[in-house]
């Protein structure tokens, strides 16, 4: 019998030749990340020094400040101030603030890698899965427990198989397939299982687009999500000097608890009402509700892809007079090249209003914050009660492409009339 890439990857972490799923191993980590949120200052740094520990390895560790920064109020501004004097006192080089999302900036910094195991203090951690890295999001006590000993233990996930062949219509994305996905399995469909994703339509999605589908393989409660790594990952790591990972892939008679197959080409636009993930319609079905904002961001829909297609439906076009448009770039990097590209001019012009690379609207921490009874439409990841702003108002989640159409309209409406 063979063995799916999650059980190659644990395996190897595990130092054994083989691991089924159900079985618990103490697993090496190559990379762990920590968030502002519930990283070092959820009593990480305070039980370090009680303990009297040092850090397994600090060239292991990255701290990531995104969901505070910049800071919206003091209490925002004690915690990042905080991270910042910590990971100077205990010598974390790796640290990043104000450039972004966590999981984006893992990706392009190079610490999400094929046939590695990173853990992360944010859920999403599960995105570094489009570079065939096993990432899974922990908790902070388990942080601590990997930051003095570089392990963790795990139990072997079983893995889940979705295949996806042919080729999606124009103005159908990765969010309208994970959304899809999750829809038909529910938001508990495959809790501690690994969603593998798989097929042509997945082959032949921009690296872009494959995260959006890891990313939110935590949303059906999986422990993470993957793709085979293939060229387009290999190039992307060797254009930022990454090299000496060693892939893994599944075999062909690698077991699955479950497979699912699907047909992209016969894919519409879907969307998520309100308040959960698995509530899902297709465009049409909804098309004509009326929206407040629309959201572009995030690491689940503010990549370099998502912002070039929505500038190919804003452009000589304008966001509805009662509707708000928020572009916040999923990073710096990509801030950067959507400038030098033009998109954010674009954007500009329709009348979006362009914010910094940050967690913020997102989690209605700040930077968008929803009022009571108002909607949203947002390629994020969560639609919870609550999740934006008011527990009185609305999120709907679809793909940067509906969000951008949305956006004309000021109501929700189907990216295929626009492309
Ligand atoms: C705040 C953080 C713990 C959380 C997560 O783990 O996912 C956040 O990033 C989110 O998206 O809700
Ligand atoms: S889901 Fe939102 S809040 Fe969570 S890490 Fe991603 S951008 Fe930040």
């Amino acid at each position: 019998m063979g063995m799916t890439m999650a059980e190659k990857i644990l395996a190897r972490k595990a130092g054994k030749t083989r691991v089924s799923p159900g079985e618990i191993v103490m697993a090496r980590v190559d990379c762990a990340m920590m968030d502002d949120i519930l990283g070092p200052r959820v009593q990480i740094a305070d039980e370090l020094k009680r303990l009297g520990a040092t850090i397994w390895d600090r060239q292991k560790v990255v701290v990531i400040s995104d969901h505070y920064a910049p800071a919206a109020n003091v209490k925002q501004a004690e915690i990042l101030a905080f991270t910042r004097r910590w990971v100077q006192e205990v010598g974390i080089e790796n640290y990043y603030e104000g450039q972004g999302p966590c999981h984006q900036i893992l990706a392009e910094k190079g610490f999400s890698l094929p046939g590695t195991l990173l853990v992360g203090t944010d859920s999403h951690t599960c995105t570094a899965g489009a570079f065939g890295c096993f990432g899974t999001g922990i908790g902070s006590t388990e942080m601590l427990g990997v930051m003095v000993t570089g392990q963790i233990w795990l139990r072997v996930p079983e893995t889940i198989r979705i295949n996806w062949e042919g080729t999606l219509a124009r103005g159908v994305m990765a969010k309208d397939v994970v959304l899809k996905t999750i829809g038909d399995i529910g938001h508990a469909g495959a809790t501690y299982k690994v969603m593998e994703f798989a097929g042509s339509a997945i082959r032949q999605m921009p690296l872009d687009e494959r995260m959006c589908l890891t990313n939110m393989a935590v949303e059906a409660g999986a422990k993470t999500g993957l793709i085979e790594p293939d060229e387009q990952v290999f190039d992307f790591l060797s254009t930022i000097g990454r090299t000496g990972y060693e892939p893994v892939y599944s075999d062909p008679d690698a077991a699955y608890s479950q497979v699912l197959s699907y047909n992209a080409g016969g894919l519409d636009p879907q969307v998520a009402c309100p308040h959960e993930v698995d509530n899902i319609r297709s465009v049409d079905q909804v098309a004509g509700i009326k929206i407040d904002q629309a959201y572009l961001g995030s690491c689940t829909g503010g990549r370099f892809h998502d912002l070039a297609v929505a500038a190919q439906i804003l452009k000589n076009r304008r966001v509805a007079p009662h509707t708000r448009l928020l572009v916040s770039p999923a990073s710096r990097d990509i801030w950067l090249k959507a400038s030098r590209a033009g998109i954010l001019d674009v954007l500009a012009e329709a009348g979006a209003m362009i914010l910094a690379p940050s967690c913020g609207a997102c989690l209605g921490l700040h930077s968008g914050i929803l009022a009571a009874g108002e909607r949203c439409i947002s390629a994020t990841n969560r639609n919870f009660i609550g999740r934006m702003g008011s527990k009185e108002s609305e999120v709907y989640l679809a793909s940067p492409a509906t969000v951008a159409a949305s956006a004309v309209e000021g109501r929700i409406a189907d990216p295929r009339h626009y492309l």
